[in-house]
């Protein structure tokens, strides 16, 4: 007889907290202990945490955990589906690679479902654990380095930039409205529940290094930016920037390069960022990388498929392949209007003989949802089985008229 292993994931109770805590700081830097109005802070955000331990261990110490956020998530089109935002996993150097992961994703997995989540999404710290489970990278940002001696606008500056720095009250009573009305703007866009900005705002000292400054608020009618200095590089590192219009893009973005004595101004920007085009040397902006931001699992096809728009009608059946939670099948996607159906009854192919037929995993189909990554680009790379027409249509379907960009690291 086999005996079960004791390694199994269960919700984490009131008592676990402060050793949740210490297996996360030990994987991701983080400070530990925390101060118990912080944990309960913490827990504040948090829709539901397991965790492992192992009890055939002296104390049974905490050796994995998992936890996840409700988290809104802006689709092509503007609508915000409410998303399993996993977060904070982690498993213990002296209990990895022994299936705690699989078996705490198993759970978490069937936790969505019942919640009725249409779709999950994560920011990952590294590359290749989360295909497997059938995410994909979805929306991505390019880091930027600007040189503000090179800055030429093409525009003149205005008398007044209607920029200000903010007070702290202004801050607290505008940043979270203004953040609100950019994330409907922007595919990909994680909305920030109430409970997320205590945290945000309080800036505190371990995200940053000791010669950095706080965090310094610029506020304007449709959009901030929050920056920092670098006291002994005299470099400005901007932490949020949302622009809910291109003028409050631009008048923000004068003041940030316009900082006197900054010899160099570091930000991540969506891959469609038109600082470059505003400037007569588009080379001011200097682009040193591109890193995938939020990475999106599809978690009720038929549903979140409906839930965006599209860029074309058309119809195509996606024969849709997971092998993780279920969600292998075939999926009739009607668009009419720009509007989506979802039929998922098997229909044999010479049943639908016009109709443009695609392969892909669900890995693939969650990475193309946000319009981050064409499905031309997956054809050539072999991930995505269609013949041309398919592949075309697939592509002007997809296609959102502004690059996805998440803006918000959980
Ligand atoms: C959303 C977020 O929170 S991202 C943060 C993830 N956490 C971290 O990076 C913290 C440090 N790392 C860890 O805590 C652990 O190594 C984890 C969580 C990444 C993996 O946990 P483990 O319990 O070791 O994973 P587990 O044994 O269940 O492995 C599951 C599968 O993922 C693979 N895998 C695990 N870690 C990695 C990795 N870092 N890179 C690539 N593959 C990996 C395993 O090989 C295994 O593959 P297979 O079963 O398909 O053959």
């Amino acid at each position: 007889m086999n005996t079960p292993s004791p390694l199994q994931p269960r919700l984490a109770r009131y008592e676990d907290w402060p050793e949740i805590i210490t297996v996360d700081a030990r994987s991701f830097a983080l400070p530990a202990p925390l101060p118990e109005a912080e944990i309960a802070e913490f827990r504040a955000k948090v829709a539901g945490a397991l965790v492992v331990r192992d009890e055939g261990s002296d104390g049974d110490p905490l050796v994995a955990v998992s936890l996840y956020h409700e988290l809104p998530v802006t689709v092509p089109g503007g609508a915000a589906l409410t998303s399993a935002g996993l977060s904070w996993v982690s498993v213990t150097a002296t209990h990895r690679r022994r299936g705690l992961l699989r078996r705490m994703l198993t759970d978490q997995f069937a936790m969505w479902r019942e919640a009725g989540l249409p779709i999950a999404t994560l920011t990952a710290s590294e590359g290749g654990i989360y295909e497997r489970f059938g995410f994909g990278p979805a929306c991505f940002a390019h880091s930027v380095a600007i040189a503000p001696t090179a800055v030429d606008w093409r525009t003149p500056a205005p008398a007044d930039s209607r920029v200000r720095y903010g007070t702290r009250e202004q801050i607290a009573q505008q940043i979270p409205e203004l953040h609100a009305r950019w994330a409907r703007t922007r595919p990909g866009a994680i909305g920030r529940p109430a409970t997320w900005w205590p945290s945000i705002l309080a800036d505190r000292g371990f995200r940053r290094n000791s010669q950095t400054s706080d965090l310094y608020y610029l506020l304007h009618r449709d959009g901030y930016a929050a920056y920092r200095l670098d006291a002994r590089e005299m470099s400005a590192t901007v932490e949020e920037f949302c622009a809910v219009t291109p003028q409050a893009h631009t008048d923000l973005w004068r003041v940030l390069t316009g900082l006197d004595l900054v010899t160099s101004i570091s930000a991540k920007v969506p891959v469609d960022d038109t600082l470059p085009l505003e400037l007569r040397n588009a080379r001011a902006v200097q682009i040193n990388g591109r890193s995938d931001e939020l990475w999106v699992s599809l978690l009720d096809v038929p549903a979140a498929l409906a839930a965006r728009t599209y860029g074309a009608d058309g119809t195509i059946m996606l024969t849709v392949t997971d092998g993780w939670a279920g969600r292998d099948g075939e999926y009739l996607l009607t668009v009419t209007d720009g509007q989506a159906t979802v039929d998922t009854a098997t229909v044999p192919a010479d049943a639908l003989p016009a109709v443009p037929r695609a392969e892909l995993s669900v890995s693939v189909l969650s990475s193309m949802y946000t319009g981050g990554i064409p499905a031309r680009q997956f054809a050539a790379a072999g991930r995505i089985r269609a013949d041309d027409e398919a592949i075309a249509l697939l592509d002007a379907m997809f296609a959102t008229s502004r690059a996805p960009f998440a803006g918000t690291y959980f």
